[in-house]
């Protein structure tokens, strides 16, 4: 899906999304959807299959089907796992066929280790990541490697700690990118300081030590979403947490046969938006989101800034997360414009950026997102596509170091609009679209599905009215 020679600009090979904007002429058909089952927590349940304590057949209800999480299915087959997927019902057993994946070739490889299994995850870093802490907590030695754009991405943020740990963590290709060869367990009980807020790193960290069964201590900037400590707690894990610190004891985790996954909220934030931008005064609900708040920032942040956004009928679910709805009334009458300034709101919002930049272009006043400079290393440098896609309608937006600056008050038209291949710059733009007269074309923007496969019939249940175009 993804050819390039620049990174930030790839050649788009995704279909387009095309989005006739403006103020439906009909009533919205839905006040109440549902979003797919949060990433997040899909992939902690999928590898949890893994870890010494798991049943030798897990459930994973509710899960998230888009390529993210999809990326993980192959790597496990080569690892001798069963997977299945029907419905939204992913289920792994131990004991299937061992089915090798092809080597994706690299420019300086010429050869692979002999021997050894070779996983691949496509694009998505959160598999690579937290699939090298498990392979270094179990002592399973294999290469893990990523599409052209992941092999971009830093892996150091977790290599670095693993290795303070005890694991032999090997980068065959550039220095601190995929592909790497896991090989050794992680054996030494010690200290752990990260340097970036990534919940990946510190989660790829915490399953290698329950893996391992090692006694480790986390220190963290910022608490980042929160999902493998809570998972790991609701499986029998005793982690003891402190600011800016985490402390696992060693002791054994259960992992229940079935593991229900709640929707997630950085997909139900597209319709919420679309809602805002809307204006049309009524409610719409999003239900059973994943309410955990350090996941909330999206809403948050524009709750603080005057919007009416609540949540509802919360309660617990088997992943040690909380679920509820998520409702929103009205539009943006009255936001002038939205702030992010600390870290923890941030990364409480940090794949939302897009979308709240997009958002923050149709404001009248001055809107400032910083503490966001570890989006220059996702899917592409974030701040800078960010930027270009908001721009392409009109608005008025700075990069700067750390974040986006946005004027307000810009006038935007509808246009063409590139997503650069990244599925949280396309669903952004089709969103702001969405409340522009004219018809926007979102360049290669049904890379969407990379989390949200049925994001264009999740927005058209809202009012919006947007199609997709299979390239030719
Ligand atoms: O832990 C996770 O599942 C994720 C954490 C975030 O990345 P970082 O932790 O690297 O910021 C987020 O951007 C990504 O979509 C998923
Ligand atoms: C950045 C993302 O995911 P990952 O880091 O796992 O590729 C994302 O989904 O927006």
């Amino acid at each position: 899906m993804f050819e390039t020679s620049s990174f930030d600009r790839p050649r788009t090979t995704s279909g387009d999304l095309v989005v006739d904007g403006g103020r439906p002429p009909y009533p919205a058909a839905a006040r109440s959807v549902t979003v797919p089952g949060d990433k997040s927590v899909s992939h902690r349940a999928l590898l949890a299959a893994m870890l010494p304590g798991a049943p030798s057949r897990l459930t994973v209800r509710n899960a998230n089907l888009g390529g993210a999480v999809r990326a993980l299915l192959p790597a496990m087959r080569t690892l001798g796992f069963r997977t299945t997927v029907a419905a939204d019902t992913l289920t792994v057993e131990h004991g299937g066929p061992v089915t090798p994946q092809p080597k994706r070739p690299h420019p300086d490889i010429t050869r692979w280790p002999d021997g050894v299994p070779y996983l691949e995850t496509g694009g998505s870093s959160a598999a690579a990541r937290l699939l090298i802490g498990v392979l270094a907590g179990l002592g399973r030695t294999a290469v893990v490697d990523g599409d052209e754009t992941l092999r971009h991405r830093p892996m150091s943020w977790l290599a670095e700690p693993l290795t303070r740990l005890g694991a032999d963590i090997v980068h065959l290709g550039d220095a601190g990118r995929l592909p790497v060869l896991v090989r050794g367990a992680v054996h030494r009980p010690c200290t752990v300081e990260l340097t970036v807020g990534s919940a990946q790193a510190r989660s790829g960290v915490l399953l290698a030590a329950v893996a391992a069964g090692l006694p480790v201590t986390v220190r963290h900037p910022v608490r980042s979403r929160d999902h493998t400590e809570r998972m790991l707690a609701a499986f029998g894990a005793t982690l003891t947490e402190s600011p800016g610190e985490v402390r696992y004891d060693g002791g054994p985790v259960t992992v229940p046969p079935v593991v229900d996954v709640p929707a997630d909220p950085s997909l139900a934030a597209y319709p919420v938006a679309a809602q805002l931008l809307a204006g049309d005064g009524g409610e719409l609900s999003v239900r059973n989101v994943c309410l955990n708040p350090t996941r909330l920032g999206f809403f948050d942040v524009l709750r603080r800034a005057g919007a009416d956004i609540r949540y509802r009928d919360m309660r617990l679910g088997s992943s040690g997360e909380s679920a509820g709805t998520i409702a929103v009334r009205g539009g943006t009458k009255g936001v002038d414009g939205v702030r992010v300034d600390d870290p923890a709101t941030l990364h409480a919002l940090i794949d939302e950026v897009p979308l709240l930049a997009a958002v923050a272009t149709t404001l009248p006043g001055p809107s400032w997102i910083g503490c966001a400079e570890e989006l220059r290393f996702k899917e592409t440098d974030r701040l800078t596509t960010t930027a270009g896609m908001a721009a392409a309608f009109g608005a008025r937006i700075e990069v700067a170091d750390d974040g986006l600056l946005v004027s307000g008050g810009a006038p935007l038209s509808a246009g063409h609009v590139p997503s650069y291949e990244d599925h949280r710059i396309a669903m952004a733009a089709a969103t702001l679209a969405t409340c522009l007269p004219g018809r926007t074309t979102v360049s290669g923007g049904a890379c969407h599905r990379t989390s949200f496969p049925d994001f264009a019939e999740v927005q058209r249940a809202v009012g919006a009215r947007i199609t997709e175009v299979t390239p030719r």
